[in-house]
């Protein structure tokens, strides 16, 4: 491993910070909140890689030095955009349109080197088939509360496992956070993980 420079991830999610940690890296953390909202018709690719942008452009705006990292997850259902539930009732809906059916999730990963301005963005997509759910599980499955922080309202590392049938693509996309293409980002901004 050979770390030239600072690698700052601008997340406050647990998952993304666990995800980095098995790449073997050193880094620091600071959440970024931003404003997600995006403009209508925009495609979910296009969603993914601007989130992914504004939440790294955030930290970055406030640093002299380091690689800052930011990515966004989002679940799409037949052309509908499911993030996090607001509530229940929310989850519960996105879970029942989820079930039998297969969708896709996008993740994007934005890079900025807060020294020189050296930008990259970039997205991943995973289908994921969730098996067919009865009422009662569902609401079994939202009284875990594992749903509520997690886009399409299930997680795959967690109990959301017993829900998936298969998957075709990057198992790490779905996670939030894509290793494989993170690393050769990486690369190119002095941050070698291999
Ligand atoms: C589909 C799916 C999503 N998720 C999570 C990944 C993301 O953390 C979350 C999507 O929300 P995001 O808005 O991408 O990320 P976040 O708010 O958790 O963190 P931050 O913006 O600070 O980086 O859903 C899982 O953990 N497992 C899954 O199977």
């Amino acid at each position: 491993m050979k770390q030239e420079k600072m690698l700052i991830l601008a997340s406050s999610s647990p998952r993304r910070k666990e995800l980095l940690q098995t790449l073997g890296l050193s880094f620091s953390i600071q959440s970024s909140d931003v404003d997600e909202t995006t403009d209508p018709g925009m495609q979910p690719q296009e969603i993914v890689e601007e989130l992914a942008l504004r939440k790294a452009r955030k930290i970055a705006s406030g640093l002299t030095e380091g690689v800052v990292l930011g990515s966004d997850t989002i679940v799409v259902l037949d052309g509908e955009i499911l993030g996090k539930p607001v509530d229940d009732e929310d989850a519960y809906r996105m879970l029942h349109a989820l079930q039998g059916c297969e969708h896709t999730v996008y993740s994007g990963i934005a890079l900025i080197d807060a020294e020189s301005g050296q930008s990259e963005v970039t997205h991943s997509r995973t289908q994921v088939r969730i098996r067919p759910l009865a009422p009662d599980e569902i609401r079994a499955y939202i009284a875990t509360r594992e749903p509520m922080d997690k886009a399409g309202s299930y997680a795959i590392q967690g109990i959301g496992a017993t829900l998936v049938e298969g998957i075709e693509g990057d198992y790490f996309t779905v996670v939030g956070l894509p290793l494989r293409l993170t690393a050769s980002m990486l690369s190119r901004f002095g941050i070698q993980v291999l």
